[in-house]
């Protein structure tokens, strides 16, 4: 068994800006609903996560932040306007010096815990101290960045981050982690997430809509 030793960082952006992409994806719901149950879903799946002794999620969003408090996150502030990276950094340096650090997206509702614990004990806990990322499923973006103790996260998430990652000096994690791997930036990725099993608040959404919409 995994001990708890990670502190897992997880941005959430604005409800009313977040996951622009997917807008309209599920007929019949609302686009808010569809972004936070994502992030609830990712955030459900962290906080089961044997490796994982505690989940920072940042965000500036006041429904975002009393909900997945409720779930048993802590709450960061969003640095406002700041962007992504500041708020994964933001978030790192919430969790102290000694904590090993991971980041990762909240759009990740096919995540499962016992995934997240393979990857993030694929991280070598000693020296020399070197990042590990995960990529997305295609192979261009991140899903997760992880940091030894003492050393920062340094993330560069973004268009093309896994590049970015391992220009850095961050090494690739090689596992086969299909959950963990499929962000949902589209209805294709939403509908592929489903085909892995989403978690409960999206794919009870994913019901409603599919319910609410004529054959
Ligand atoms: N706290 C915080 N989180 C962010 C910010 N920008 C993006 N995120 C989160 O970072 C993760 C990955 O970002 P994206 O996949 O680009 O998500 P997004 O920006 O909501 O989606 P698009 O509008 O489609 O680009 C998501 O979980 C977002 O909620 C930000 O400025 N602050
Ligand atoms: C934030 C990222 O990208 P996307 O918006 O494509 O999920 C990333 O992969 O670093």
């Amino acid at each position: 068994m995994a001990e708890p030793t990670w502190t897992v960082v997880v941005p959430v952006k604005r409800l009313p800006a977040a996951k622009s992409r997917l807008r309209g994806a599920l007929p019949g719901v609302p686009h808010e609903e569809l972004a936070l149950a994502l992030a609830a879903d990712t955030v459900r799946a962290v906080l089961a996560c044997p490796a994982v002794a505690e989940v920072l999620v940042v965000t500036g969003d006041a429904h975002v932040a009393a909900e997945l408090a409720g779930a048993g996150a802590r709450i960061v502030p969003d640095p406002p306007d700041a962007g992504l990276n500041a708020a994964f950094r933001h978030g790192a340096a919430a969790a102290g010096r000694h904590a090993r650090v991971a980041g990762l997206t909240a759009d990740l509702p096919a995540l499962r815990p016992a995934e997240l614990a393979a990857a993030l004990s694929a991280v070598p806990a000693g020296p020399p101290g070197v990042r590990r990322f995960v990529a997305d499923a295609p192979g261009d973006g991140t899903v997760l960045l992880a940091a030894p103790a003492g050393v920062p996260l340094e993330p560069r998430f973004g268009a093309g981050s896994a590049e970015a990652h391992a220009a850095s000096g961050a090494l690739p994690l090689t596992g086969d982690w299909p959950g963990l791997r499929r962000d949902v930036d589209t209805s294709v990725d939403l509908a592929a997430a489903a085909r892995l099993g989403l978690g409960p608040r999206t794919a009870a959404l994913l019901g409603a809509s599919a319910a609410a919409t004529p054959a």
